[in-house]
């Protein structure tokens, strides 16, 4: 294929925490123009009138700056054209903007795809959402004759490659003086489904690792860094603990992360034939990431969006489903589920809200049926319900 002289081009939408601490850093340490996308107009103006921001990893070893540069951004609500064109001649696009934002950003993606020159090179598309199958997710509302017309499918792989990743850095909410500086933990790990580049060269993005089963990662990864995570921040936020690290200083909220991650083990190591020790070391590894005193990662923001969280492929549910069908011990999920249904109408969550109005209208078998994607034939349906039962009990003894 043709060399370019835009190869060193990457659309990245999202310029949120991980967008700009992680995946923009990434991109730009590898030689990078990045274009970030946002509809957060005084994000975009802020990113537009500064040259460079700075990465801050804190941890136990100290602290370590670098300057992002090289760097524009783009009003996705407000200028579309400028979007498309960008999207037609870059080399990677990239998002972070939360799993449930896909079907807003893939219109345009569509469109940039749709302009690209026939002698560029097929565009990577990787998606670097806490998902299953992220990027697949996208592709399809990208390929959506809504957004696609279909006879334009048939060569589509000419155009993009669509890579689902499996994302893990902490990036907490930012102190609101911090302009567009980001502090996170030093750990990284960026996985990618190697697969869907087997005929060209993947995207030379220094840090990823690139896999051809990409599965055992995403799943270890949500199983144990957010299924630990969000245990100890519903647990946290109930016993009204501010961050994580505070929810972890309480013996019986460690206790149930430990137990949480012990069913989760169980699940992991069996299915994908994880070694024991290595999956016992991995979630060493990730109590001492979470407990990282630090990052002052606030309960409010690991447990955002329940409705999410409490879903079918989600990191309690997901893993309690395979266990009870297994007549495997999935308890500490379920306490954990349990804390994340009594997660409501917390301030600026909107899932929170909607989780409320769904507890107080509904019968308990419906909300699970809604909120968790459960059927009755599933062995984990009746423990499910039995959990909305006593939380809406609880609420109307409020
Ligand atoms: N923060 C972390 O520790 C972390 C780590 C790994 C993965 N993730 C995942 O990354 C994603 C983003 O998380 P975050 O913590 O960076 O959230 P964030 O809220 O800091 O950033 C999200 C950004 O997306 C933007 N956005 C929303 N709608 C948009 C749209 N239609 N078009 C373009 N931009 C839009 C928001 O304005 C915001 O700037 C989530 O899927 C999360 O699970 C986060
Ligand atoms: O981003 P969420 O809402 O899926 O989950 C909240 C946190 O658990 C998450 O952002 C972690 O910090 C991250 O996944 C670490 O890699």
């Amino acid at each position: 294929m043709a060399p370019t002289s835009n190869t060193k081009k990457a659309v990245h939408f999202g310029a949120g925490n991980i967008g700009r601490g992680f995946v923009a850093c990434f991109l730009h340490n590898s030689g990078y123009e990045v274009i970030f996308a946002d509809v957060n107009g005084d994000l975009i103006d802020s990113l537009n009138a500064s040259p460079s921001y700075k990465v801050i990893e804190v941890g136990s070893e100290g602290t370590e700056e670098s300057a992002i540069t090289n760097y524009r951004a783009i009003n996705s609500r407000t200028n579309e054209e400028e979007l498309i064109q960008e999207i037609s001649t870059a080399e990677v696009v990239t998002c972070s903007v939360g799993p449930n934002i896909l079907k807003f950003i893939a219109p345009v993606i569509a469109k940039g795809i749709d302009r690209r020159s026939e002698d560029l090179p097929p565009v990577a598309v990787i998606a670097c959402e806490n998902a299953i199958g992220a990027t697949d997710t996208l592709a399809e509302y990208i390929k959506d004759p809504k957004n696609t017309d279909p006879s334009r499918l048939a060569d589509y792989d000419k155009r993009a490659r669509f890579a689902n990743s499996a994302i893990d850095r902490i990036v907490p909410a930012q102190d609101p003086d911090a302009g567009l500086d980001v502090k996170l933990e030093k750990f990284y790990e960026w996985v990618v489904d190697g697969t869907p580049f087997k005929d060209m060269s993947p995207p030379d993005i220094k840090g990823i690792m690139w896999v051809d089963n990409l599965l055992p990662y995403i799943e270890r990864k949500l199983y144990t860094v957010n299924t630990g995570h969000a245990t100890a921040a519903y647990h946290g936020y109930i016993r009204r603990k501010s961050t994580v690290y505070d929810a972890l200083q309480d013996k019986d909220i460690h206790g149930e992360v430990k137990k949480a991650l012990e069913n989760t083990a169980n699940l992991i190591t069996q299915k994908h034939g994880i070694d024991e020790k290595a999956q016992n070391e991995y979630v060493d590894k990730i109590v001492r990431r979470i407990s990282n005193p630090h990052l002052e990662d606030a309960v409010e923001r690991v447990g955002r969006a329940p409705l999410r969280k409490l879903s079918r492929k989600e990191r309690f549910i997901g893993p309690a489903a395979e266990l009870a069908e297994h007549g495997k011990d999935c308890s500490a999920l379920l306490d954990a589920a349990e804390m994340a249904f009594r997660f409501q109408n917390v301030e600026g969550d909107e899932e929170s809200a909607e989780l409320a109005k769904i507890m107080a209208n509904n019968k308990p078998e419906d909300v699970v049926k809604q909120v968790c994607g459960l059927n009755e034939n599933e062995k984990l349906f009746p423990k499910v319900v039995e959990i909305v039962q006593r939380v809406q009990a609880d609420s109307q003894d409020d």
